[in-house]
C-alpha cells in the first residue's frame, strides 16, 4: 500500500543484494516521458493503469536480477498479481493503516495523485477503505512481512537465492 515503504526498502534491499533497483513509478515516468501526476491528469487512472501494466511487462524483459518496487495499486489491476508471481518472488509489506497515514502525512501528498488535496480525515478514510478492498490482492504475495518496523536481514533472507 502507499506509504508501506516499498520504494525506501526496495532500494536498501537491492543495495544489500547487489541487485538492480527499479521503482516501477520512476520506470513508468521514464517510458512515458512525464510524471505520474501528469499521466493521471492526461489519461486518468485508467490510462495510468494501462501504462503501469505495460511497464510491468517491460521490466521483466529488461532486468534479470532486480528488486522491483511496485506502486501500491499495481497488484490490484488486471491479472497483475498473477503476472508478478509468475516472474518473481513477491513481498507484501503489511503495515497498519494508522502507521501508513502518519507516514504519508509527512510526505508531499501531491506526488501521489490518489491522495492529492485530501484533508487528514479524508486521507485516513481513504487509506482504511482502500486497504480493505486491496487486501485480497496483497495477500496473494508469496511472502508477507507484517508490522511497523522491519528487519532488513529478514527481508534479505526471503529473496536471497
Ligand atoms: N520502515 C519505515 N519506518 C518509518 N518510515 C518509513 C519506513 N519506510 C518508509 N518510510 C517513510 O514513509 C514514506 C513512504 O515511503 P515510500 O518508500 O515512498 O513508500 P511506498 O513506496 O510504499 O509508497 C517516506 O517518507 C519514507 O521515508
Ligand atoms: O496505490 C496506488 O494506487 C498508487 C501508488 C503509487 O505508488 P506508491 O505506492 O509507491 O506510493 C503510484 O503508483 C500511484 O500514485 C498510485
Ligand atoms: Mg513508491
Amino acid at each position: 500500500m502507499m506509504g508501506a515503504g516499498k520504494t525506501t526498502l526496495g532500494r536498501e534491499l537491492a543495495g544489500r543484494l547487489g541487485y538492480t533497483f527499479v521503482d516501477l513509478d520512476e520506470y513508468i515516468e521514464q517510458r512515458e516521458g512525464r510524471s505520474i501526476q501528469e499521466l493521471f491528469e492526461a489519461a486518468g487512472q485508467e490510462g495510468f493503469r494501462r501504462a503501469e501494466r505495460a511497464a510491468l511487462e517491460a521490466v521483466v524483459q529488461d532486468f534479470e536480477q532486480a528488486i522491483i518496487a511496485t506502486g501500491g495499486g499495481t497488484p490490484c489491476f488486471f491479472d497483475n498479481i498473477d503476472f508478478i508471481n509468475q516472474h518473481g518472488a513477491s513481498i507484501f509489506l503489511d503495515v497498519p493503516a494508522e502507521e501508513l497515514v502518519q507516514r504519508l502525512l509527512l510526505t508531499d501528498l501531491s506526488q501521489r495523485p490518489l491522495l492529492a488535496q485530501k484533508s487528514e480525515a479524508d486521507l485516513k478514510d481513504f487509506i482504511v477503505k482502500t486497504l480493505a478492498t486491496r487486501l485480497a490482492f496483497y495477500k496473494q504475495a508469496r511472502y508477507t512481512v507484517s508490522g511497523k518496523r522491519y528487519n532488513i536481514e529478514q527481508l534479505e533472507s526471503l529473496v536471497k537465492p
